[in-house]
């Protein structure tokens, strides 16, 4: 089911005149490729399973899978608090993983740490299904004093400012996840 891209929406291009550029494409995808050098250090050569969490995962797990010359094994996870809105709530899930998870290490992809609910939910599930390793691999962490506890990213790209942030995957009320940069709110 597709969240309603609701009629009434924010204005995206009036949401972009009152952000700032806090990342852009080249820079992104510098860190990104250091990302991928350090997964690859990480693997030392072990099959992973790459598990990315959609929506907000789609556009930073294409480029870092690109980035990791180790071979991996693809999956996804759906999971969702917060539905196209600018605050979180209970978490949905509308795909569990499909791959058996058991005595495997697990990438587990997503765009933002925020909170960590998504996250540590998601991380726990692969942990009850035997993964016997889960990394965590984060584009962003958001620096706040409301991170839930026993989260961390193992791998993370850039840290953001305590503000709502959209473009490269993370959306504005479902609009702007194809931006090519991260734009925060004033
Ligand atoms: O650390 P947290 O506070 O839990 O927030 C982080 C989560 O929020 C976003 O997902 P969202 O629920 O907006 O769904 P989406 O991926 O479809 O954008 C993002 O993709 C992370 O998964
Ligand atoms: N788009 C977006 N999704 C989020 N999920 C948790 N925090 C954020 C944020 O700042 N922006």
């Amino acid at each position: 089911m597709t969240a309603p891209a609701a009629k009434a929406a924010p204005s995206l291009r009036a949401a972009l005149a009152d952000s700032d550029l806090l990342f852009d494409r080249a820079t992104l995808e510098g860190v990104i490729a250091d990302m991928g050098r350090q997964i690859d250090a990480a693997l030392d050569g072990e099959r992973a399973v790459f598990l990315t969490v959609m929506n907000g995962a789609l556009i930073f797990a294409g480029h870092l899978a690109l980035a990791i010359r180790t071979d991996v094994e693809f999956d996804y996870v759906h999971a969702t608090r917060y539905r196209g809105a600018t605050s979180g709530s209970e978490l949905t899930w509308l795909r569990e993983p499909m791959v058996p998870l058991e005595g495997r290490t697990v990438l587990l992809v997503d765009d933002i740490l925020d909170e960590g609910h998504t996250l540590k939910a998601v991380r726990d599930d692969c942990l009850r299904r035997g993964a016997k390793k889960v990394l965590i691999v984060s584009l962003c962490t958001k620096q706040h004093d409301r991170l839930v506890e026993g989260i961390a990213a193992d791998f993370n790209g850039v840290e953001l400012p305590d503000r709502y942030v959209f473009g490269f995957g993370m959306d504005y009320y479902e609009q702007g996840r194809n931006l090519p940069a991260i734009y925060a709110l004033k």
